[in-house]
């Protein structure tokens, strides 16, 4: 790990230049303003707060930074509304695509809740398709390798439909499963039959844990469901005591290090919705410090107004982080991927690794 006095510190510019992965970024969290716009124009949906796309897109921003979880995932409704239809779902999905790509993104698994996108008289197989439809033409034009992960919502009772579907494409573009929404009063307990499903089906899920909900919550995750990885898991600090320079780990916390379970860290995100006050105080200095399995991520690029890019560059400013912790970062989403091992390997050893400036 390097340090600010050591380092000149990676400029936006360049940190956009090298190869990055992202593995949590939610697609009804990411469109373009001006396509929501036009969407909800041909598709007569009448209840958008902004009819500009920049004024719309500072409205997501401004609206999103509410500091409750409840709140921030109200701003979803808007993009849910103009996604009900085979053509609006695969533009979204393409666009999504060009957008990471165009970040320097190489390898996205994008998320997203087949279940809300229903209202238009789609099925969850026609959802499925029409995204991965556009994700596969984003791959085939901007030479970047998209999965997608199946959300199921966690207040909802759709988990082991959810989960067959994932298992059901598994094969065609769908890497994994996921359950998100409002943490609080809705455990991951709730949706046990379908991780143990996934479980008996070899499939990979991740579970949103310990962002607005604590250690109890990180716990069931990996210790009731079997999570593969936790998204946000920024609780796990609860589990932590500082001492000076060093820190003592509680069990749940040696576990999650010891058994290198990654965590998909969201800081920009975790400041809005008020799981981190500061990004100088968010926990994951202390966590990289500690040699958790740490990857960064975006969550959602239009409710927090940010690319991979710009949350790497505010880590740098942060933490004084430099190219090596860039690449470690990367490096650690690559390994965490819910592709099989020979894929991550290609990533690693053809991408990433030339990818970044030589350190020696
Ligand atoms: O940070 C988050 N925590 C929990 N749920 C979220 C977060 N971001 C988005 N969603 C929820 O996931 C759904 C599917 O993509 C979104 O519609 C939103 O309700
Ligand atoms: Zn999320």
């Amino acid at each position: 790990m390097t340090s600010a006095t050591t380092t000149v510190l990676p400029t936006l510019a360049e940190i956009r230049r090298v190869p990055k992965v992202l593995l949590h970024d939610h697609l009804d969290g990411g469109l373009r303003p001006a396509t929501i716009i036009e969407l909800a124009e041909r598709y007569g949906y009448t209840g958008l707060p902004e009819r500009d796309p920049e004024a719309l897109r500072a409205w997501f921003r401004a609206s999103a930074d509410s500091g409750s979880l409840e709140r921030y995932l109200e701003t979803f409704s808007h993009t849910v509304a103009v996604m009900q239809t085979a053509d609006a779902l695969h533009r979204v999905a393409y666009e999504c695509a060009e957008d990471l790509a165009a970040d320097g993104i190489v390898y996205a698994e994008v998320r997203y809740a087949p279940e809300q996108h229903l209202v238009g008289g789609l099925s969850l197989d026609e959802v499925v398709e029409a995204v991965s439809a556009g994700f596969a033409e984003g791959e085939r034009d901007h030479g970047i390798k998209m999965r997608s992960l199946l959300t199921a919502m966690r207040h909802q009772a759709r988990s082991r439909e959810i989960a067959e579907l994932a298992v059901r494409y598994r094969d065609r573009g769908v890497a994994g499963f996921d359950i998100a929404g409002a943490e609080a009063g809705n455990p991951p307990t709730r949706h046990l039959d379908a991780f143990e499903y996934l479980q008996r089906e070899n499939a990979h899920f991740t579970i949103h844990a310990g962002e607005a909900f604590g250690l109890p919550s990180i716990w069931q995750a990996i210790q009731w469901c079997g999570a593969d990885r936790l998204g946000h898991g920024v609780r796990i600090i609860d589990d932590i005591v500082r001492v000076g320079e060093g820190a003592e780990l509680g069990r749940l916390a040696h576990y999650v290090r010891d058994k290198r379970i990654p965590l998909e860290m969201c800081p920009t995100s975790n400041l809005q919705t008020g799981a981190a006050a500061s990004l100088a105080e968010h926990p994951i200095g202390l966590l990289t410090r500690l040699r958790f399995r740490v990857t960064v991520n975006t969550d959602n690029r239009l409710m927090s107004g940010t690319t991979l890019s710009e949350e790497f560059r505010k880590l740098s400013e942060a933490f004084g982080y430099g190219w090596e912790d860039l690449r470690w970062f990367t490096l650690n989403a690559v390994k965490s991927a819910f592709i099989d091992f020979d894929g991550r390997l290609e990533i690693i050893n053809g991408i990433v690794k030339p990818g970044y400036p030589d350190l020696r």
